[in-house]
């Protein structure tokens, strides 16, 4: 099939890339030229373990990249993978898949023959038939049901496990209100859905937009329930992690997003259960359980200060923060846990150094102000205390460094330093 994808970001890319490999004649579309120079080159915009290798072997032949909406003429699906970012609110803001509808819908205005348009993008319910739809049908002079058609189609890749995500998948859900988009989906995804077995969720377009958010909400509020247990076992001397090494034994409970600590970051979690709740608030239903689900993830930051705050007054002291990243595997920052740790610090008067083996320069462009070391070892030199973030493996390897700092104290947010003698451990809910 002849796909073209608009939005070269993670996902975008991603789907690109994936889609390539699957046979698909793939053309990405991104108005950032640096983007497309960069696909065109078969050289990843983003980071993603198997990516470059992708795009190394589809670039030029099964997969370019351009500027131009026009090229989606020739193409029989586009794909919307553009951001849905928060507004002030937590409401998501809907403009840029606004804006890249109506430039696709004035390049189809000239197409002969059909064309699916598919929501790829995180949206709230209503989204992809009250605003993409009706915006399409306006730009290109078409009605949908005849010749042009939409579908919603959500992703459920993780950041770090882009590639495999996408290509080994726990379900696909296609979300259409005709027979014709869903059979569309399902003969682009026939590669991947014949090699194994996939379950396919067949459904409308609003319960796929829901079904996105339910599964994020899910897992934010199954690591936020965890954090409240891992909160109430710390008062008691309980280790949360034996604790849930048992429920995650129950097949009802399951063993994954059960790691309690300094809580969930990252493009997404924070993103859509913000949106779901201010579309709840919106819809007149006051989402309760979300909003402290937020409520605990706020205070997991705080409650690992306070509890470094037990080991005395950090103010003037050099304080080392292990791990900037929002989880291990990745250098995103955004609405890292570690952004409200190093400001506590700031606030407390520390003298801060953050390491991290992949995530320093975007780190420095949110805090340009502290230090930053390039080795866990250089970090803890001399430091009165350090704090841990984020749960890269080459923490839990570190050893005789602690020897080197002032004062050897260390709270870790995600159980991954191994207690020694002569180091003052504390872990977060353990
Ligand atoms: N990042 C992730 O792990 C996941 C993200 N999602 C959702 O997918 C959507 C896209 O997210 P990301 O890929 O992370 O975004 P991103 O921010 O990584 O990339 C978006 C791309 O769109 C381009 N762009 C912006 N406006 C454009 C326009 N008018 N025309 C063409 N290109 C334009 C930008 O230059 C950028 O390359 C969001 O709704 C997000 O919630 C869903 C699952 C996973
Ligand atoms: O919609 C999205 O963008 C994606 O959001 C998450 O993926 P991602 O944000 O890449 O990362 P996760 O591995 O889910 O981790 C999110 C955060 O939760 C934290 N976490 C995770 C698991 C856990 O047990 N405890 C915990 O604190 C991580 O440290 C991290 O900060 C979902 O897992 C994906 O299915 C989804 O597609």
């Amino acid at each position: 099939m002849n796909v073209s994808i608009i939005g070269s970001g993670y996902v975008g890319t991603t789907l690109a890339a994936c889609l390539a490999e699957l046979g698909h004649t793939v053309t990405a579309i991104d108005v950032d030229e640096s983007v497309v120079d960069r696909l065109n080159a078969g050289d990843a915009p983003i980071h993603e373990p198997g990516l470059a290798d992708l795009l190394a072997e589809h670039a030029g032949t099964r997969l370019t990249a351009t500027t131009s909406y026009d090229a989606v003429r020739d193409t029989d699906v586009t794909f919307l993978a553009l951001p849905t970012p928060s507004r002030e609110d937590g409401s998501i803001d809907t403009g840029l898949v606004e804006q890249g509808t109506e430039s696709l819908g004035a390049a189809l205005r000239e197409k002969q023959g059909s064309h699916l348009v598919v929501v790829k993008s995180t949206v709230v319910p209503g989204t992809t038939a009250d605003r993409v739809a009706p915006l399409l049908e306006e730009t290109s002079g078409k009605r949908l049901g005849e010749g042009i058609d939409v579908a919603m189609n959500p992703e459920f890749l993780r950041e770090g496990h882009a590639v495999s995500d996408f290509l080994d998948p726990d379900k696909l859900v296609f979300g259409a209100e005709r027979e014709g988009p869903i059979s569309t989906l399902r003969e682009l995804y026939r590669p991947l859905t014949e090699r194994g077995d996939v379950p396919v969720v067949e459904t409308g377009l609003r319960e796929a937009e829901m079904i996105k958010y339910a599964n994020n909400a899910f897992l934010a509020t199954k690591i936020s329930l965890m954090n409240e247990l891992g909160n109430i076992c710390k008062e008691y001397g309980v280790d949360a992690y034996e604790v849930a090494d048992a429920i995650g034994l129950d097949d009802r409970i399951g063993s994954q997003f059960l790691a309690s600590g300094v809580g969930w970051g990252g493009s997404c979690f924070p993103k859509d259960v913000a949106a779901l709740v201010a579309a709840a608030d919106a819809a007149g239903y006051d989402a309760g359980l979300l909003k402290a689900a937020v409520d605990v993830n706020d205070q997991q930051p705080r409650r690992l200060l306070a509890l470094l705050d037990d080991h005395g007054d950090v103010a003037g002291e050099r304080v080392a923060v292990l791990g900037l990243a929002f989880k291990p595997g990745t250098d995103d920052v955004r609405e890292s846990r570690a952004i409200p740790v190093i400001q506590g610090l700031l606030d407390r008067g520390a003298d801060v150094v953050g390491y991290d083996p992949v995530a320093t320069d975007r780190m420095r462009q949110r805090f340009p102000e502290i230090e930053y070391a390039d080795s866990a070892a250089a970090a803890l030199r001399g430091a009165h205390a350090a704090v841990v973030v984020t749960d890269w493996d080459e923490f839990a390897a570190l050893d005789e460094e602690f020897e080197a700092m002032a004062r050897p104290v260390v709270v870790d947010g995600r159980r991954i330093v191994e207690r020694r003698d002569g180091l003052t451990y504390e872990g977060l809910t353990w």
